[in-house]
């Protein structure tokens, strides 16, 4: 069983419907329910309403995520902003040697996909051409860990002397872009590793710095970030309103670092617009946001299966799972519904990566506490599969797993862990992509916002805030005012 749309993206939920699993009947019995949150999201594409929804400061405040997919006059994603970011991305290109995009939270996670699926993971080792021009890529500000933090300084001012040494007849100084992305303008992770990054480049002499603000671009009340790019006239992008974290990889959070590496930004918004037009379809069986939202609130609700691990298969989409953590957790774990009734709601993501969790995780996965979903994730074609060679045919157990590729491989370890968790009762199921590029990343990734958002009109909890956190920044301003004080007394 399995819905496929016409793009070849399939999501097959084979292991989560029928005997033994979530029932046809469960189905119909939510169908007013279903109706109810399609019509919601039907009033938040044309109007941004999202009934109860309010900002952190309580006032209603619009939910527009759903609108960043139509590149269109006077929308938050406009041609001439689309036009603004790939000059940007062209700018940098052959100029800039690094870059440093300083973020956490929906400020992070989702550049973190884009810069996977684009670049891998040795994109920095390759050379100026094989980068075809465009900059290193470092991250930071996702936590506040001062050994990363040195190390990522020390490379820097190393690559910097390098490059003046082998260049010393033109003495060009090492240009780095720190991009600092915070919508608050003001949390400490990125701002604490900004000061201390902006603050050690700018004392290298073979060091040039600029610095890039993505924030609220509100210019009356202006975040800390926005104050700042403009009394020291920073390029600036924006964080609009009405776009929460979680839901900015395709704002130009995201854009700008897609921008700087070439990654295909008109492809990626072209993918989450043919996918929210496959959920603006009413017949549940037709509209994967909606079916997938609907499977696993029944599963949570009526068969206990709280926990979710995302499990795609293949290294550079384990960002895709952190990401979703995010998405997932902000935005269903709540403690009241909309009606301020306390509900405790929420299914626990769990991180983790086929095949090598299967090497840890699976035996949880397989015959533990009988509570989760495990949902795959899995690339149909890969670019350049390897094949498996006969190198040693006298050594029969390698003998034996030769002959196939990689690609090939990886999907029959797939294949057989779903099989062997719906053998003993274990929910799972599986979005597939034809291939790993930036339409179908927009496909994928946009399917899982608006199911997210469906399941919040199912549980009836706000979606879009995230009152939770403050619990600790709450604790944590006075308690980082305490410690200063105390060093300054020393
Ligand atoms: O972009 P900002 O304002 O720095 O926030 C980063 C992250 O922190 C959170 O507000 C949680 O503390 C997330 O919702 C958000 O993505």
């Amino acid at each position: 069983m399995s819905l496929k749309l016409e793009s070849g993206f399939e999501f097959d939920y084979e292991n989560l419907l029928g005997d033994g699993c979530v029932t046809k009947e469960d189905v119909s019995a939510l169908l007013p329910e279903l109706k109810k949150a399609h019509e919601a999201m039907d009033v938040m594409r044309r109007t941004g309403v999202i009934r109860g929804h309010l900002s952190k400061d309580g006032t209603p405040e619009k939910v527009l995520f759903s609108q960043l997919p139509y590149i269109e006059k006077g929308n938050l994603n406009s041609p001439e902003s689309v036009a603004r970011l790939k000059k940007f991305g062209e700018s940098a290109r052959n100029r800039v040697d690094a870059v440093v995009s300083l973020g956490i939270g929906g400020s992070f996670l989702g550049n973190k996909v884009l810069f996977d699926v684009q670049c891998g993971s040795f994109w920095n080792l390759k050379t100026r051409e094989e980068r075809k021009g465009y900059p290193k890529v470092f991250f930071s500000g996702n936590n506040i860990d001062p050994r990363s933090t040195k190390d990522l300084i020390d490379y820097i001012k190393y690559a910097a002397d390098m490059s003046v040494h082998h260049d010393k007849k033109n003495s060009r100084k090492y240009k780095v872009m720190l991009i600092c992305i915070s919508k608050s303008g003001g949390t400490l992770d990125t701002m604490s590793n900004f000061m201390v990054i902006y603050d050690a480049l700018k004392k290298n002499k073979n060091v040039k710095v600029e610095v890039v603000a993505v924030t609220d671009p509100n210019e009356e009340k202006p975040t800390l970030l926005k104050k700042m790019a403009m009394e020291n006239k920073w390029e600036s992008f924006a964080v609009p309103d009405g776009v929460g974290g979680r839901f900015t990889i395709f704002c130009e959070v995201g854009l700008v670092l897609a921008a700087v590496v070439g990654f295909d930004i008109e492809a990626f918004l072209e993918g989450a617009r043919n996918m929210d037009k496959a959920c603006q379809n009413n017949d549940i069986w037709q509209n994967p946001a909606m079916l997938n939202a609907a499977l696993k609130f029944i599963a949570a609700k009526k068969y206990g299966r709280d926990e979710e691990v995302m499990m795609p298969y293949g290294d550079y989409l384990e960002s895709v799972s952190m990401w979703y953590i995010q998405l997932l957790a902000e935005s269903l774990g709540k403690q009241f519904n909309k009606e301020g009734k306390e509900v405790c709601y929420g299914r626990t993501p769990i991180v983790a990566l086929g095949t090598r969790d299967m090497h840890s995780q699976t035996q949880q996965h397989q015959e533990g506490k009988l509570n989760k979903i495990v949902q795959f994730i899995r690339i149909e074609k890969w670019a350049n599969d390897l094949a498996v060679p006969n190198v040693f045919p006298t050594v029969q157990k390698l003998a034996d797993i030769s002959g196939v590729t990689m690609g090939q491989a990886l999907e029959v370890a797939r294949q057989s862990n779903a099989d062997a968790l719906i053998s003993n009762n274990r929910f799972n199921a599986l979005f597939s992509l034809p291939k790993l590029n930036a339409y179908y990343l927009g496909e994928l990734l946009y399917m899982l916002a608006m199911s997210i958002s469906y399941e919040g009109e199912l549980a009836d909890v706000d979606a879009f805030n995230q009152p939770g956190v403050e619990a600790y920044k709450k604790i944590m301003g006075p308690k980082l005012q305490q410690v200063k004080a105390q060093q300054a007394e020393k």
